[in-house]
């Protein structure tokens, strides 16, 4: 059994009051690993670390600590198939997609924003007999709370702006997905992070994670989750005037328009829907065709789909591995449910699978599309984070865009045509924070990243993510 611990004041420890949780392998069912279940009594040590060690952080200057920001960096590198099984292991996810994507985009993270904050300025306003410039300073100790789905990309993505622009962190990966962070504590130790600097806490989100949100001592929170916890941190941290950022969910909308590059919008819009299990927030999760190439391009999707390969992550064939967890994969096949009570037509997919051998008890579920839905039902208004994809025909702009904006939510849009001012007035009236013209997740990690409506608060990305890890001062002088 491995034994994940948490990572306070430099040190692996488990939790005080010496409780533990089981950690599940999505892909057999069976429990491999226990992680400490911490508390608020674990969250007041780490803070009294961190706190102490801020000076030591701050006085370090950009160029120090960018200097053990890239060690890190290059330890996750050479630690990268290590921590690609780690992670497959953990989630579920295929292994092929955590070497490729996962962890590279993990040190890419840390080397990012190693390098971005000696990039990073402050700024003046000049006017006839007065300077106005502004100082930047570190918030002191703040939380980063990261989910499942992205475990160590999603975790680096926010620890390290943090920790590039001065702060001392206390950070709180999903207890689903644990050993990745775990493993990071290691790198961290051999890579000579002074001790209090980052602090790794696991445990319940509803006991650990509402500790570090509530603590006083902590001055901003950064949380990538479900809306619904995103609500529920946005309401115990209000009262404190506490920085807040969140990333939430989405129920992304694929528009493809009859002049689109037939065969790129086609396997785009199907890895979009399935790449993770349809588990990223950014998941283009309705298709919206336009009516003239509708009924190709459904046969077309369905037979694409029904390629995919659902099964072990170890195999380098396997395109769909296991839902994270058993109730993550019931709300899943709920949602399918739900979406024939709607009246939708199952094309392909739409059950659990049953795999043979280590993988008997695995959370599978097939890829699934689903047809002849109205664009208002929960099926298409509520956000499903699974491999679960709904089809629906448009005629005109007016009418898609109806259908796109229809949503709580307003993540990203990837639109598909070859008609330069369609792509633009598409873009300029969808409620979302990212827009893709003729592709999908493609990253630059310099712009802002983030939703509106009820995906998110903020932007992380570029400079903003530095911006929010610390607060601005005005300085005007008067010049005789
Ligand atoms: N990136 C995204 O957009 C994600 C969206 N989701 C959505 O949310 C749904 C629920 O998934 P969950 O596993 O429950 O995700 P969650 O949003 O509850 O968990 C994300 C992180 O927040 C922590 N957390 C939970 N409750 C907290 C609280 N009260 N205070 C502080 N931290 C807390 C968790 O321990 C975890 O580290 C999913 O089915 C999916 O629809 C889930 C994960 C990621
Ligand atoms: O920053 C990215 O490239 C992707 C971020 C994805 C999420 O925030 C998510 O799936 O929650």
């Amino acid at each position: 059994m491995i034994e994940i611990l948490n990572y306070i004041g430099g040190t692996l420890q488990k939790s005080l009051s010496g409780d533990f949780l089981p950690n599940i392998e999505p892909a057999t069912g069976k429990i491999f690993a226990q992680l400490p279940r911490s508390n608020e009594k674990d969250v007041a040590l780490a803070i009294e670390f961190a706190q102490k060690a801020t000076e030591q952080w701050k006085n370090l200057g950009a160029d120090g600590r960018a200097k053990i920001l890239l060690k890190i960096a290059d330890l996750i590198d050479q630690n990268a198939e290590i921590l690609a099984q780690a992670e497959s292991r953990d989630n579920g996810k295929p292994l092929w997609l955590a070497k490729q994507m996962d962890i590279p985009r993990a040190s890419q993270n840390m080397r990012f924003y190693a390098t971005a904050s000696l990039h990073w300025s402050n700024e003046s306003y000049q006017q006839v007999g007065n300077l106005n410039y502004t100082l930047r300073e570190p918030l002191g100790v703040v939380g980063c709370i990261s989910p499942w789905n992205l475990p160590l990309y999603l975790f680096t993505w926010k620890i390290a702006p943090a920790l590039a622009s001065g702060n001392c962190v206390i950070a709180k990966p999903s207890e689903l997905t644990p050993y990745t962070a775990f493993l990071f504590s290691q790198i961290c130790i051999e890579a000579g992070l002074p001790a209090g600097v980052l602090n790794i806490l696991h445990g319940y989100g509803n006991e650990v994670g509402e500790a570090i949100v509530t603590h006083p001592k902590i001055k901003a929170i950064s949380f990538t989750g479900g809306t619904r916890t995103g609500a529920r941190i946005a309401s115990l941290v209000a009262p404190q005037f506490k920085k807040l950022s969140l990333e939430l969910g989405g129920k992304n909308p694929t528009i493809i328009f009859a002049s689109a590059d037939y065969e790129k919008a086609l396997q785009t819009a199907v890895r979009a829907a399935f790449l993770n299990q349809g588990e990223i927030c950014l998941c283009g999760s309705r298709i919206f065709v336009e009516k003239p190439i509708y009924e190709q391009f459904k046969q077309d999707f369905i037979r694409e789909t029904q390629k995919l390969k659902v099964g072990n992550p170890k195999e380098e064939t396997t395109f769909v591995g296991a839902l994270v967890s058993e109730a993550h994969l019931q709300k899943v096949l709920s949602y399918i449910e739900l979406a024939k009570q709607e009246g939708g037509t199952i094309l392909t997919g739409g059950k659990r699978i049953f795999l043979q051998g280590e993988n008997a008890g695995g959370f599978f579920v097939e890829p699934t599309v689903i047809e002849g839905l109205s664009y208002d039902c929960r099926t298409n208004q509520e956000e499903i984070f699974g491999p679960v994809v709904t089809l629906t025909p448009f005629e005109t702009e007016a009418e898609v865009l109806t259908y796109a904006n229809s949503v709580q939510y307003g993540l990203a849009c990837s639109i598909w045509t070859q008609n330069l001012s369609q792509a633009h007035r598409i873009a300029h009236k969808i409620e979302s924070g990212i827009v893709w013209i003729n592709c999908w997740l493609l990253r630059d990690l310099r712009t802002p990243f983030g939703g509106v409506k009820n995906s998110g608060v903020g932007r992380e990305g570029g400079f903003e993510a530095l911006n929010f890890f610390t607060e601005e001062k005005n300085i005007c002088l008067k010049i005789e």
